[in-house]
């Protein structure tokens, strides 16, 4: 496939979000250039979910904007933590990615089912094509999140919202899932944005690392830097959590176990 241009970034700013008279994000600033790979990390609570739901426009009821914005320039797709209860439990896969390929990037029949194809080779499941009527359970967990992030492709992204989208895998699908969004920004150009509470994960995928805590961004950095000489004591901490952070360099490509 032709490689798509970045023309797209991520821009938050000055961002308050509350619940009620509650305020979960408090002033939240940043920015993702086009073809960046950003991660926010931060324990559980912190914030990290709902500034890529601000971006992606998706709060949940009864949490909102009180001020400040948040938004993408160009298309976003959300990869999200559970693929299960993403995708239609009474539709083969294959046909949910060429629905999207029809209606949401508006390609006739033919071209739709030859852009599914396409796709599952992408993702490493072209071996699905001669199972066409592969329905989500009868999937596994890796499986069912290459699909998903078929389905994410099939709209011509030109950013990823990743919500913690390996957490639910084991270690060495999760490895591989991992090595895939990676291959995938660097083929397609992509920008991503990668939520997660380890730290080990992101700094495979991601070249800058945002650390949060209670509803602010406390530390913005390289991910080189940020791993070797943290500057902040919340991030000392979420560092000396990790049992070992994998070196940095070159970074794990699909296939390869942790
Ligand atoms: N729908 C909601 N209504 C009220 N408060 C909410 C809602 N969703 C999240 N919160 C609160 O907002 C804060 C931030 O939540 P958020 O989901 O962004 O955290 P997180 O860092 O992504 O954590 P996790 O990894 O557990 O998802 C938490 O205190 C949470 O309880």
């Amino acid at each position: 496939m032709k490689a798509a241009l970045a023309t797209a970034s991520v821009d938050v700013s000055d961002l308050f979000v509350s619940a009620g008279n509650t305020e979960l994000i408090a002033g939240v600033s940043f920015s993702v250039a086009a073809g960046e790979s950003v991660a926010i990390v931060g324990e559980s609570g912190s914030g990290k979910s709902l500034t890529l739901k601000s971006i992606a426009g998706i709060l949940p009821a009864g949490v909102r904007i009180t001020s400040g914005s948040a938004g993408v320039g160009g298309r976003a797709a959300l990869i999200p933590q559970e693929p299960l209860s993403a995708l239609d439990p009474l539709m083969p896969v294959g046909k949910q990615i060429t629905e999207i390929c029809r209606y949401v990037a508006g390609l006739d029949r033919k071209r739709a089912s030859a852009r599914t194809r396409e796709l599952l080779e992408q993702v490493g499941l072209g071996y699905l094509q001669a199972r066409t009527a592969a329905y989500p359970h009868q999937l596994s967990g890796g499986e069912r999140q290459r699909a998903l992030i078929a389905m994410a492709l099939a709209s011509n992204p030109d950013v990823l919202l990743c919500d913690e989208p390996t957490t639910a895998l084991d270690v060495t699908v999760a490895a591989q899932v991992l090595g895939l969004i990676e291959r995938l920004q660097r083929d397609l150009g992509l920008t991503i944005l990668f939520v997660s509470h380890d730290i080990a994960v992101v700094s495979h995928v991601c070249s800058r690392i945002l650390v949060m805590r209670a509803g602010v961004v406390v530390e913005d950095a390289p991910t080189g830097q940020l791993v070797d000489h943290p500057a902040h004591p919340y991030t000392k901490q979420l560092l000396s959590a990790v049992l070992e952070v994998p070196e940095l360099g070159p970074r794990h490509e699909e296939g390869t176990t942790l």
